[in-house]
């Protein structure tokens, strides 16, 4: 048993982790950070990178397809080998030695094997070999072990060889029908990218497609994802699932619709990594997603921080957003409170505060990799008005800005702002439409920056861009007498 202590411990070394880590470090304090699969997480060779490295090739050969100029130039059809291997690339083979050389140069001790808290300020770590190390912490421990797919309980469907986000992610062959099981992001994302890499795709969408999304986004999307073959089960679920001898899959859905695949993949949302990080050591549940303060200290059963405080979570693990960003926002947060606090600082934690991680709340923003894209940041009009703000919607045809209609023939798309009538500022924004995915931090931006609508006015957007659609939403919205 090799013992050792350290300033600050991190379970996990995915995108949250690491920051944390680095900013720890650069305050002056000795960081380890354990981790038990690859340095660089879910999001490095499962999720993100990966993922959008499927999806990008189809979305340049449909933007040429769109300009009869270009299109003349294009002679064939999208290579689904060639997009395999250059995803195999952004997943870095599955190899971590890049991410490990950077934890050396960040001086960032790495320990490989699972993290277990085993009493407080402590955390054992089991090696591949069984061997056991133990982390003790001067300041904080930090859980940043992220989250897994969840897989229902459909009858049959665990039995099914199911894929999860990661074998959609990875895999090595296209199947030649695919049926999908969620209609969330991982779930749209992955249906428009095998889609286009030649599968034969059936989605269930038990609560409609993307509903947490303006509507006139996912409908959007809905539209061409049927225009590209996809056949959507909108509103009924799996009664079950078996896969035969032969390999097939046959899904049996709860208003009696029946249909083969080779493949069936779950993306149903996410379960928290927390079984076995030794919670049951803090008076806490294994499998719970952590509640957290602004602080990110983890909160037990009574509310207040666990111990004197030296427990922390960041990122998918604390459930305030599971999205790479704004973990590593967090991180960036956590990294500078741990300096702040080792050293007797206090820390701002007010909304906006250095400390604080408040965008969480108000100004998040999301790009969905659909055909077409998705962008969106801070509420909708309906989440608007659940959390009480009183709100007027407006919206605007894209296609009808003169940048949009240079940029494709036949650009489709539309956008929407949600303004908040007692402070007058945005509050949130959604445009749907082919490469709008850049358009979205001018709204970020306009959001956490609370820029008044009447100074919008004055943020004059560049002629002719997609960027005018702020000046159409802006007389949409009218100006105040
Ligand atoms: C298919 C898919 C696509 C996505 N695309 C995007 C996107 O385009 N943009 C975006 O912003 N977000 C995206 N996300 C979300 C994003 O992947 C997560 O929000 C992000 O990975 C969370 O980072 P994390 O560091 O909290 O957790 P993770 O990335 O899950 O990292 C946690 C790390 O902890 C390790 N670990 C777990 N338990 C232990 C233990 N006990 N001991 C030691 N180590 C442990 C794990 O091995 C892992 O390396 C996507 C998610 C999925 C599923
Ligand atoms: N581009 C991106 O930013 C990106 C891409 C992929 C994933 N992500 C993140 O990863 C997280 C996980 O994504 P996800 O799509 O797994 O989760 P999700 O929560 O977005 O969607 C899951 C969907 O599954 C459906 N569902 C749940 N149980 C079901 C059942 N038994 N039968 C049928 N449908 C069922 C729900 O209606 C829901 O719409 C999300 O929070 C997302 O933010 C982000």
């Amino acid at each position: 048993m090799t013992e050792n202590t350290f300033d600050v411990v991190v379970i996990g070394a995915g995108p949250v982790g690491e920051n944390v880590a680095d900013g720890a470090v650069k305050g002056g304090l000795s960081v380890a950070v354990v981790e038990s699969e690859l340095v660089g997480g879910e999001c490095s060779y499962w999720a993100c990178m990966p993922t959008k490295a499927l999806l990008r090739d189809a979305a340049a050969l449909r933007a040429v397809r769109h300009l009869p100029g270009a299109n003349a130039a294009v002679t064939g059809e999208l290579d689904p080998a060639a997009v395999l291997a250059r995803r195999d690339a952004f997943a870095a083979h599955w190899h971590d030695d890049g991410q490990v050389a950077w934890l050396d140069s960040a001086g960032i001790e790495l320990v490989r094997g699972v993290g277990r808290i085993s009493a407080p300020r402590t955390v054992e770590v089991t090696g591949a070999d069984r061997s056991t190390t133990v982390l003790t912490a001067r300041h904080a421990v930090v859980v940043a072990t992220g989250s897994s797919a969840r897989i229902p309980r459909v009858p049959g469907l665990a039995d099914a060889a199911p894929w999860t986000s990661r074998e959609a992610a990875s895999a090595q062959a296209v199947p030649g029908r695919l049926a999908v099981i969620g209609g969330g992001v991982v779930g749209a994302e992955m249906a428009t990218a095998y889609a286009a890499l030649g599968s034969q795709v059936t989605m269930i969408a038990r609560d409609g497609l993307l509903p947490t999304v303006e509507s006139f986004a996912s409908d959007l999307v809905a539209e061409t994802l049927k225009a590209h073959g996809v056949t959507l089960h909108l509103r009924t679920e799996p009664e079950s699932v078996r896969r035969d001898e032969a390999g097939t899959v046959h899904v049996r859905l709860v208003d009696g619709t029946t249909f083969d695949a080779d493949e069936v993949l779950v993306a149903t949302g996410r379960t928290p990594n927390t079984a076995a990080v030794g919670l049951e050591h803090v008076g806490l549940t294994p499998d719970d997603w952590l509640r957290v303060d602004e602080s990110l200290r983890v909160l037990g059963s009574d509310g207040t921080p666990i111990g004197d405080g030296w427990l922390y979570a960041a990122g998918d693990v604390n459930h305030r957003v599971l999205l790479t960003h704004q973990g590593k926002y967090q991180a960036r947060a956590l990294g500078e409170t741990l300096v702040a606090r080792s050293g007797g600082e206090p820390v701002d934690l007010e909304p906006w505060g250095r400390h604080a991680a408040t965008a969480d709340d108000r100004a998040v923003p999301q790009v969905i990799f659909t055909d077409p894209e998705i962008a969106s940041v801070g509420h909708t009009a309906a989440s608007a008005a659940a959390a009480g703000l009183r709100v007027r919607a407006v919206e605007y045809d894209l296609g009808a800005v003169a940048g949009a209609s240079l940029h494709a023939d036949g650009y489709t798309g539309r956008a929407g702002m949600v303004v908040d009538e007692d402070r007058k500022v945005l509050v949130g924004f959604t445009v749907v439409g082919p490469d709008v995915a850049e358009l979205l931090h001018a709204a970020t931006i306009a959001i956490a920056a609370e820029v008044p609508i009447d100074r919008l006015w004055h943020a004059v957007p560049a002629y002719p861009t997609i960027s005018e659609i702020w000046l159409r939403l802006l007389e949409t919205y009218g100006r105040a007498a």
